[in-house]
């Protein structure tokens, strides 16, 4: 198995209840096992703000799929629970992101290893740091810590 990691994030209808059911769906596929999982984090939106905040968190997965058979997994997983990708940045019942694939560096049309814009996202990193496994050093969260992100940007625990 290999290591994977992946953020969740719902801000529309019951948010918990959402994240909750995709873990299951996350730990019933075939080919993916839930490793460990954040606390849930609630968090301001970003990017478009004109929407509900957001309940987020990530997830450690252990996974025999390869990344792109794991991303079409994931928005699988979406599809089923309602998710329409209509407004791009707008809200959404279920968002599936994967972040990281072992040390996978790829760019495709589909799929871009590590998450392009996880780097700047505090409401991934707070979460990401309560399940990483990996060593500290040299991670995006080498310059500041959970406490401080948190403060900064607002993110409650849940
Ligand atoms: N706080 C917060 N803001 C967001 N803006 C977008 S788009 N999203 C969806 C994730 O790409 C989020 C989110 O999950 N959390």
């Amino acid at each position: 198995m290999w290591e994977a990691y992946a953020a969740l994030g719902a801000n529309l209808g019951d948010r918990e209840a959402s994240l909750r059911e995709a873990i299951r769906r996350l730990s019933d596929a075939q080919g993916i096992e839930v490793r460990r999982i954040s606390r849930i984090y609630e968090t301001d939106p970003v990017g478009y703000t004109e929407q509900p905040a957001f309940l987020n968190m990530a997830v450690a997965l252990g996974t025999s799929l390869s990344p792109l058979e794991l991303l079409r997994a994931m928005l699988g997983i979406e599809k089923e629970m309602g998710r329409v990708r209509d407004l791009r940045w707008g809200p959404r019942v279920i968002d599936l992101d994967l972040l990281l694939y072992e040390d996978v560096g790829m760019e495709t049309d589909e799929l871009t290893l590590p998450h392009p814009r996880m780097g700047e996202r505090s409401f991934v990193l707070v979460p990401l740091k309560d399940v990483w496994a990996g060593e500290e050093a040299g991670y995006p969260w080498k310059e500041w810590t959970t406490e401080d992100a948190m403060k900064r940007e607002g993110i409650r625990i849940w």
